[in-house]
């Protein structure tokens, strides 16, 4: 008969993540731009997107996710994006720190650790791993950072030692996020700072930095994914720039798949 179509072999389903997330919009952008008319995004978590990949992955069956560099998905899947021919994805990204209004001069210290807070794609995916092959998130975070005691010496050059003042970092459960979160929370907490962790969605997180009732985050995706909370609360946060570069988004599928172009799915 007909060749099943690979909307019909996903029943037009792309799984995506929480619904703020900035890689949603630029799905609902991409169904527009490139006339998908029939296919829905999936809202959902990141923990389910991962989990609805497994599931297909280990059965070879077909599947389309939101997906993004770094994440341990790449380690651990045979994974590719789909070409993106009208751009609706952007390029190459970086994550950014920021932080709220008069954090400088009410933390000194961690607002320096923050500043000089810079590491790799490959540094993250080794916490993000460790967190996915089973270890707690505080243990994972603490095993990396007694592992680079170079990398973390370059972070807390300067800084001096704090005796428990308290500091909320805000951040969304992206695998990316959580590892990068209790990474620099566990370098914090080394120096003397009671650090409280606040799990939030992407509008909520950028929020809480503007209203100042968290004072950091290390979880803003910059120049394109967060381009309209960078805009809704301009003035609001200070950008400490980069904290990673070399980020990625877009639609991800298995490499036994044989499709290559978002255009493809039409
Ligand atoms: C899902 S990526 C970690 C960031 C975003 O899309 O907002």
């Amino acid at each position: 008969g007909a060749k099943v179509s690979v909307g019909e072999m996903v029943d037009y389903k792309i799984i995506g993540i929480d619904p703020g997330a900035g890689i949603m919009k630029a799905t609902e952008k991409a169904i527009e731009e490139y006339g998908l008319n029939d296919w829905k995004l999936v809202e959902g978590s990141g923990a389910a997107m991962t989990a609805a990949l497994k599931k297909a992955y280990d059965k070879e069956e077909p599947i389309i996710v939101t997906g993004w560099t770094p994440h341990w998905k790449f380690a651990k899947f045979d994974l590719k994006y789909l070409d993106d021919p009208k751009g609706v994805y952007g390029d190459e990204e970086s994550i950014h720190t920021i932080v709220r209004n008069g954090f400088k001069e009410d933390h000194p210290n961690a607002y320096k650790v923050l500043d000089q807070f810079y590491w790799t794609a490959d540094d993250m995916s080794a916490v993000m791993v460790m967190i996915e092959e089973g270890m707690k998130e505080e243990e994972a975070a603490a095993k990396w950072v007694e592992e680079n005691a170079d990398t973390i010496a370059e972070w807390t050059a300067g800084v001096e030692k704090v005796n428990g003042d308290k500091i909320t970092l805000a951040y969304v459960a992206w695998a990316s996020e959580i590892a990068s979160t209790n990474v620099i929370a566990k370098v914090l907490q080394d120096i003397g700072y009671n650090v409280k962790l606040t799990q939030l969605e992407a509008g909520a997180m950028w929020a809480g930095i503007a209203d100042g009732s968290a004072d950091a985050s290390v979880a803003a995706w910059l120049p394109v994914t967060h381009a309209d909370y960078f805009a809704e609360f301009q003035g609001k946060f200070e950008d400490l720039g980069p904290n990673l570069e070399g980020t990625k988004i877009g639609l991800v599928v298995p490499s036994y798949m044989e499709i290559n172009s978002i255009e493809e799915l039409k």
